[in-house]
C-alpha cells in the first residue's frame, strides 16, 4: 500500500540553526559520495519528509546515549562484554509485541549465560527499533526487479510498484521504531527482565535441547550462584530490570540526518543509541564515515576480510580523533576460514595506534552461502568457529575479545543449518521467514551463548574449578 501524506512544511516549527562549524562539517559530509542510497523518485517530497522528521521528538535521548558510551568504554578496557543482536531486517509487519518480546527474551537469556562465562557485566544492545534499511550486493533481484532495501525504503513484495522507493516509509520507520523502543523499555523495566525468570527459561532450554546435557554443568553453576545470592539476602532491584540499548545500521542518510539533534552543543543522531557503518559503506572518503565522525553517539564499523591494517587505523583515526575509550566498535566479519589470518594484524595495528576500541565479532555476515536447494543460509558450525577464531586471535595478542554481534530471532525459524536441532537443507523451507539474511533461531542462539561461555571459561583456568 502506498501512503500519501500531505506535509505542509510551512506549519512546521522553525528549528534552531546548527552552529556554523557543525553546519559546514555536515554539509561537507553530505556532499561526499554516499553508496547504497535509495533512488527516491521526488527529491522535493523527500525534503518535506525530512523537514517533518526534523520536527518530531527523538527516539532516544542524549543522556542514554552517553550512558551507553560509558558502558562501551568499560568494554574497551576489558571490564565488560558486549552482546548485540536481533533481526537482520526488522519489518513493519513483524513489529508486534510477541516478536519484540521474543527477540529481547532470547537476548536476555544469552546475556545471563555470557555473564557467567565472562564473569563480567554484559552490555546489551538490540538490532531493534530502527533496523529497517539494508545494503544490497546488487541493485536488482533474481527477477530483475529493484532489490528490496528494507522497509524504510521499499516493500518486500516482488512487484515493480512495491519495490519503488517511497520516502513516506521513513515516517513509518520512525513511528515503528518509536513504538518498538517504547515496548522495549516497558518490558525490560518490569517482569521479563527478572534474572530468576530468565534463568528458569535457560533451565527449560537445557532440559529440552538435544544438546542439553553438554550445557547442564554451566546451567547448574548459574543455578547455584543464584541460590547462593538469594541465601545471602541479595534481593537487589538490579536483578529485576536490565539496561538495554537499541542500534541499527546508519545507512539511509536522509533519515539519519533528519534525526540529528543538538544537545549541550553536541550533535547526536537520536534515531538510536548506537549506530554502525556497514561493510559496504565504510569508504574513508565517503559520506557515512564523515557523517559518523560528527555525531556524539558511539559508532560501530563492520570490517570484512579485505580490510587492511592501514584501513582500520585510518577509520579509527577519523572516527575517534579525541581518543575516547570505546567510542568505536570494530566489528570483524571475516569468515571462519579467514579470521585466524586476517584479524591479528588489524588488532595489532589499531592497538599500536593508541586508540582503545571495542573488538566485536560478527560471525554471521561472511559465512553466508546458498544451500543446495537454493536458500541463503549459514552453517551453525561455521558461526561457532568464527567466534572461536576471534577468541584465539585475542588470546594470542593479549587483547580483550569484547563482544559478539549476531542476527537472531526469538522464534523457531529454520534459516540457519545445523545446531542441536540439526536443521537440514530439507527443513529450511518449513519456517524460512527472514526478509533478508538467515537468522539463528532461539535454540541456536542459546547454544551459541553456551558454547561461547564454555570457550571463555576454558580461557580463564581460575574460573574452571
Ligand atoms: O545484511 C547484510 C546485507 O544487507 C546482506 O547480506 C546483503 O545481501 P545480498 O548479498 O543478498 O544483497
Ligand atoms: C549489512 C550488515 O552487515 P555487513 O555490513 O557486515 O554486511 C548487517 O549487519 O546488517
Amino acid at each position: 500500500m502506498n501512503w500519501t501524506v500531505d506535509i505542509p512544511v510551512e506549519t512546521l516549527p522553525d528549528l534552531p540553526p546548527l552552529p556554523p562549524h557543525l553546519r559546514s562539517a555536515l554539509d561537507d559530509a553530505l556532499s561526499r559520495p554516499a553508496l547504497q542510497q535509495p533512488s527516491w523518485p521526488d527529491p522535493d517530497y523527500t525534503a518535506r519528509v525530512r523537514a517533518l522528521l526534523e520536527s518530531v521528538p527523538p527516539i532516544t535521548v542524549a543522556t542514554e546515549v552517553d550512558r551507553l558510551q560509558e558502558r562501551l568504554a568499560s568494554v574497551a578496557r576489558g571490564e565488560a562484554f558486549l552482546l548485540q543482536g536481533g533481526d537482520c531486517a526488522e519489518t513493519f509487519v513483524d513489529n508486534t509485541e510477541p516478536h519484540i518480546r521474543g527477540t529481547i527474551r532470547t537476548l536476555l537469556q544469552m546475556s545471563v549465560v555470557l555473564t557467567y562465562g565472562t564473569s563480567m557485566p554484559v552490555v546489551k544492545v538490540g538490532r531493534i527499533a530502527g533496523q529497517y534499511a539494508k545494503p544490497r550486493s546488487s541493485d536488482t533481484d533474481a527477477l530483475g526487479l529493484p532489490s528490496y532495501r528494507g522497509d524504510m525504503v521499499n516493500a518486500f513484495e516482488a512487484t515493480p510498484e512495491a519495490r519503488r522507493p517511497d520516502p513516506v516509509r521513513m515516517l513509518r520507520a520512525y513511528a515503528n521504531a518509536s513504538a518498538a523502543l517504547n515496548l522495549t523499555r516497558a518490558i525490560t523495566g518490569a517482569g521479563l527482565a527478572d534474572l530468576h525468570h530468565v534463568h528458569e527459561w535457560n533451565m527449560d532450554f537445557v532440559a529440552e535441547s538435544a544438546a542439553g546435557e553438554r550445557y547442564e554443568r554451566v546451567a547448574q553453576d548459574i543455578d547455584r550462584s543464584l541460590r547462593f545470592m538469594t541465601a545471602c539476602g541479595v534481593d537487589d532491584s538490579s536483578l529485576r530490570t536490565v539496561e538495554m540499548y537499541c542500534s541499527h545500521e546508519m545507512l539511509v542518510l536522509d533519515y539519519e540526518r533528519a534525526m540529528l539533534r543538538l544537545d549541550q552543543g553536541r550533535l547526536y543522531d537520536l534515531s538510536a543509541h548506537q549506530l554502525w557503518i556497514g561493510e559496504r559503506t565504510r569508504q574513508l572518503d565517503g559520506a557515512h564515515v564523515a557523517f559518523a565522525s560528527l555525531i556524539a553517539n558511539p559508532v560501530g564499523v563492520k570490517i570484512g576480510p579485505t580490510t587492511t591494517p592501514q584501513d582500520a587505523v585510518a577509520l579509527v583515526e577519523q572516527l575517534d580523533p579525541h581518543r575516547v575509550d570505546g567510542r568505536v566498535t570494530l566489528v570483524s566479519r571475516m569468515g571462519n576460514d579467514k579470521v585466524r589470518d586476517t584479524l591479528g594484524p588489524i588488532v595489532e595495528a589499531v592497538r599500536d595506534s593508541g586508540h582503545l576500541v571495542v573488538w566485536q565479532c560478527d560471525p554471521m555476515h561472511a559465512n553466508t552461502e546458498e544451500s543446495p536447494s537454493g536458500y541463503k543460509t549459514r552453517r551453525f558450525d561455521r558461526v561457532v568457529d568464527e567466534v572461536k577464531g576471534f577468541f584465539e586471535v585475542h588470546r594470542r595478542l593479549g587483547t580483550h575479545p569484547g563482544g559478539i554481534h549476531v542476527e537472531h530471532t526469538g522464534e523457531d525459524v529454520t534459516e540457519c543449518l545445523g545446531g542441536a536441532q540439526d536443521i537440514s537443507d530439507e527443513m529450511l523451507g518449513s519456517r524460512y521467514e527472514t526478509a533478508c539474511d538467515p537468522r539463528l533461531n532461539t535454540q541456536q542462539s542459546l547454544e551459541l551463548a553456551f558454547l561461547v561461555a564454555e570457550m571463555l571459561r576454558e580461557e580463564r583456568p581460575s574460573a574452571r574449578a
